[in-house]
């Protein structure tokens, strides 16, 4: 479990991006963190792993205080804390295998990673985690070959092989497309739900978040202004978070995208009935 009490963060500018900042999330719940831009999400999510250092506050996970580790303490924890980012952060020269393990580089040696060589064990829980996440054919692809899905899914097995305790997600599907995005996010909540892992996702699209997060956190200017269920996140709620305009023009947006896609099906099915 995860728990964040009183959260603040205020940067050596003054900026004050978290103000008591306060929830837990129990073993296999996956939040969608939801806001304006600067409204602290990242630095919510930094602050948890300490790339960001806190002002004050506690984050808990499993209850040890992470603010409070020193630096070696911290490492260790870090592995413990598995990241999945917009931009995958693969090494593209790399293969799909290569990328999943180096998951391990927190816990194998320096040399044994140089040499790539890795425990039986870590390579087992590789080809496992990529039959998981649907990459079994790929697994000595480079990574630069692979399509933005089968990245993010690489990115996931990544995350997965470093036996995590939390999951911190950054805008898991902004490079992607909506049909692709909407696969991404249902193997997310799928496999949290499986292993019983908590995971916040940092997720610009409100759409989706609702669609597919257990619940959704709001923050606007460095507070937390929503903690609920997606049902419970109501127009109202909607346009509290981001202002009436600002949320007029996402809603029209996430309309316009599903009747791309719509349109896009319609297409399809069309030449399929001629072919
Ligand atoms: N390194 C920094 N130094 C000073 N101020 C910062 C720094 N990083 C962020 N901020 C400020 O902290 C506030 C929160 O920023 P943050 O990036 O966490 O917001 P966000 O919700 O993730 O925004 P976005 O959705 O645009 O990524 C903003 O006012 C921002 O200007």
């Amino acid at each position: 479990m995860l728990s964040v009490e009183t959260l603040t963060k205020t940067y050596k500018t003054g900026d004050r991006a978290l103000s008591d900042v306060s929830f837990t999330v129990p073993k296999g719940q996956v939040v969608g963190l939801i806001g304006p831009s600067g409204a602290g999400k990242s630095t919510l999510i930094r602050c948890i792993n300490r790339l960001v250092e806190p002002s004050a506050g506690a984050v808990r996970l499993n209850g040890a205080d992470i603010t409070r580790l020193s630096n070696t303490e911290l490492r260790r924890a870090r592995r413990r804390i598995g990241m999945i980012f917009q931009e995958y952060a693969l090494v593209e020269r790399l293969t799909v295998m290569e990328n999943v393990l180096s998951g391990r580089l927190g816990y194998v040696g320096f040399w044994r990673s140089f040499l790539r060589r890795y425990p039986a064990k870590d390579v087992q829980m590789a080809y496992r985690l990529l039959d998981r996440v649907g990459l079994s054919a790929h697994v000595d692809k480079r990574a630069d070959a692979l399509s933005g899905g089968q990245r993010q899914r690489v990115g996931i097995a990544r995350a997965l092989e470093q036996e995590p305790e939390l999951l911190l997600i950054d805008e898991p599907t902004a490079s992607l497309d909506p049909r692709t995005s909407r696969q991404i996010m249902r193997l997310i909540v799928e496999i949290c739900r499986e292993s019983g892992l908590p995971a916040i996702i940092n997720i610009h699209d409100v759409v989706l978040a609702q669609q597919f997060t257990d619940r959704i956190i709001g923050l606007q200017a460095g507070r937390v202004v929503f903690d609920g269920t997606p049902a419970q996140l109501t127009e109202d709620v909607l346009t509290t978070i981001y202002g009436a305009e600002d949320w007029t023009a996402m809603r029209k947006g996430a309309s316009e995208d599903a009747e791309a896609e719509e349109e896009e099906r319609a297409q399809a099915k069309k030449l399929m009935d001629a072919l």
